[in-house]
């Protein structure tokens, strides 16, 4: 059984009619131009836009779960991240946990590991740099342990280590039975970390399969509209604007 299974997900004019399933264990990535509907998708994936379509997560409708379950199931990273007050590294870590009750020191310890940011755990969210504020807001996400994990672009502050770092931790964390789903514009990473990719091209799904389905020269010159040179067999996969 799919872990999400998403039939004509319709909100105009943003979305039109977007299907696909996501098995567990598998990970997805979100591709396409500038204001395609990539975060659209995110959100109305995570219940946070109200949509027309079917969403059922694990064989069930996802709207007929109960919030807190729903919280605790389905965890968005958005895109920007920001908050009002200046909290330090692990309370914003422990914003994860509030589905839960709790305050999960294993789960919050292992977040901070996982995204780097464990050394600056007591400082405030605010003085740290971009990169770093990035990788906390991840930590959130990753400490509630969510079974499907949305990431809006969650490498496109970060330097060549950490993009690395974060998509390894993002591809065990799929690898442990998860579902994860990141929007993301770095081709190369995105054909070499996930399993299946959605192309999404004014708010429509133009293809979805493998990487090696999706990612012909052909069609992200027309959707990119800029010729495009592809060479997936390159160790790691090539795919640069000509
Ligand atoms: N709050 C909003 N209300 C109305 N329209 C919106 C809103 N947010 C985004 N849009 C529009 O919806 C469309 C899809 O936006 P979306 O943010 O999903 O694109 P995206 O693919 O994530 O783009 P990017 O690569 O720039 O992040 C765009 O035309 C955008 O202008």
């Amino acid at each position: 059984m799919a872990l999400i299974d998403v039939r004509g997900l319709d909100l105009p004019p943003r979305l039109a009619g977007v299907s696909f399933s996501l098995e567990a264990g598998e990970m997805l990535g979100v591709i396409g131009p500038n204001g395609s509907g990539k975060s659209t998708l995110l959100h109305c994936l995570a219940g946070l836009l109200p949509c027309r379509g079917g969403i059922d997560f694990d064989g069930r409708p996802a709207d007929a779960l109960p919030p807190r379950q729903r919280a605790r199931s389905i965890g968005l990273l958005p895109q920007t991240c920001d908050s009002a007050w200046s909290l330090s590294v692990e309370d914003v870590v422990a914003l994860g946990r509030l589905p839960w009750d709790d305050r999960d020191e294993g789960a919050m310890r292992l977040a901070m590991q996982q995204t780097g940011v464990e050394a600056f755990r007591h400082r405030k969210v605010d003085h740290l740099s971009g990169g770093e504020r990035a990788r906390v807001w991840l930590a959130r996400v990753l400490a509630g342990r969510p079974r499907l994990l949305l990431a809006d672009e969650p490498i496109a502050s970060l330097d060549l280590y950490h993009q690395r770092s974060v998509m390894e931790t993002l591809r065990r964390y799929a690898d442990a039975g998860n579902g994860v789903v990141i929007a993301i514009h770095d081709f190369s990473l995105a054909a070499r970390y996930c399993d299946r990719l959605c192309l999404m091209h004014g708010g429509r799904l133009d293809a979805f399969g493998t990487p090696a389905e999706v990612l012909t020269e052909n069609r992200l010159t027309r959707v990119f509209r800029v010729p495009v040179h592809v060479d997936l067999a390159a160790r790691p996969p090539v795919i640069t604007t000509q």
